[in-house]
């Protein structure tokens, strides 16, 4: 079973999978990491720093460990193309600019991926593409706050356990942070 941990640039997936990877035991695969080390992308969009991938190509180099019994969180900003669950991570746009910016990325950058945030790209797309999406607040809290979040997701993702409440999606709107 696959579990995105997705969101916008910056929201913390990396950091956070880590700590569920290294603490808590999940297996984790670190997609953009596997898909520039194994060359599994189309082109390189050296404008927007990024590179461009076949979604089947990636699949397919998944497919094997689909099976797995345990769970498998996928950590990247796509990863919710291919999971049936999904795990949104959210910034509000104030904090994910601070994140983005110490990063160095370049201003362009930086206001496309806030906008992004603020329009819920990620969670527009996993709703479209996913049976099962949560939503998780990270402004303001540790990354080890939200890898517990995650983990107690995780943990109620089985056969009769009802959906958690807290973790439903919608609940926010920063639709009026956009500049
Ligand atoms: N909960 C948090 N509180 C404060 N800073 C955080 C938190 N989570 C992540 N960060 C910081 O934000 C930056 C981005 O984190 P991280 O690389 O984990 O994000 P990401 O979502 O994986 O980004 P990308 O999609 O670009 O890989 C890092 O500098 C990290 O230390």
């Amino acid at each position: 079973m696959f579990i995105a941990l997705t969101g916008t640039p910056g929201c913390g997936k990396t950091s956070v999978s880590g700590l569920l990877e290294n603490e808590f035991g999940y297996r984790v695969v670190h997609l953009n990491e596997l898909i520039k080390s194994e060359n599994l992308f189309i082109e390189e969009d050296k404008q927007r720093d990024c590179v461009v991938t076949d979604l089947d190509v990636v699949q397919k180099r998944l497919s094997p460990i689909e099976e797995f019994e345990n769970p498998v969180i996928i950590d990247s900003h796509m990863a919710h193309l291919i999971a049936d669950i999904s795990i949104v991570l959210r910034t509000a746009p104030g904090e994910l600019k601070k994140r983005l910016e110490k990063r160095g990325y370049k201003p362009a950058k930086v206001d496309e991926n806030i906008e992004a945030e603020c329009l819920d790209v990620i969670l527009v797309e996993s709703v479209e593409n996913c049976e099962m999406v949560f939503e998780v607040d990270t402004t303001g809290r540790s990354m080890s706050e939200v890898a517990e979040d995650v983990r107690e997701i995780i943990d109620s993702i089985s056969p009769g356990h009802p959906p958690l409440d807290k973790f439903k999606p919608g609940a926010f709107d920063w639709s009026g942070e956009i500049f």
